[in-house]
């Protein structure tokens, strides 16, 4: 076992809208045993509002959120509990700021899937702020984050059950 596994496992599940960030976030935590937090219910009412109104946030909007999500990830890990966040985390500049949060230990878990099967599965979503015209702006955001330490990606077209499964085998391979 490496150092890594010895400490308290920390795990975003991140990519845009519609990747199933919240239920492949939930399955993962589930496996490990570990805390799961829903990263939109920490965004400010002003964001929600904004892009209920299909406004795209801006690093500005973004900061004080990923705060949020770092200062959880810190507490955390501070009692020795496991936790398992999701997040968009589209920019390379918003992971780091949360692999400092976790003292440099942070796994991600990246749901990559086609522009087709994203709008396809937020377009059957019922009752979710976020509107579907703005996939196009998440996806410009996006910074994919590919060869970053700690990553583990996973196609999002199959199951849930078998999403959950593929990226815990990932993730238990470089743990
Ligand atoms: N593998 C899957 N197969 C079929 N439907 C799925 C799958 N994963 C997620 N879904 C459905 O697709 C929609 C989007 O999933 P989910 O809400 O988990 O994504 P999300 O990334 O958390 O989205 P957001 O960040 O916009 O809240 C939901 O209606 C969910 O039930
Ligand atoms: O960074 C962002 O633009 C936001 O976090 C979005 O990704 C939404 O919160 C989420 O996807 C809900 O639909």
């Amino acid at each position: 076992m490496s150092e890594l596994s010895k400490t308290p496992l920390a795990i975003i599940v991140m990519g845009v809208s519609g990747s199933g960030k919240s239920s492949i976030g939930e399955g993962i935590a589930a496996e490990f045993g570990i805390h799961f937090i829903e990263g939109d219910a920490l965004h400010p009412a002003a964001n929600v509002e904004k892009m209920s109104k299909g406004i795209p946030l801006t690093d500005e909007d973004r900061w004080p959120w990923l705060e949020k999500i770092g200062q959880e990830i810190t507490a955390s890990l501070a009692k020795g509990e496991g936790i398992a966040v999701s997040c968009s985390a589209l920019k390379r500049t918003y992971r780091e700021r949360l692999r400092t949060s976790a003292g440099g230990h942070l796994y991600f878990v990246y749901l990559h899937g086609s522009k087709e099967l994203l709008m396809k599965r937020m377009g059957e979503r019922k009752g979710h702020f976020m509107p579907a015209s703005l996939l196009e702006s998440q996806l410009q955001t996006l910074e994919v984050p590919t060869g970053e330490p700690g990553v583990v990606t996973v196609d999002i077209d199959d199951t849930i059950e078998a999403i959950v499964d593929a990226a815990v085998k990932s993730l238990k391979a470089i743990l």
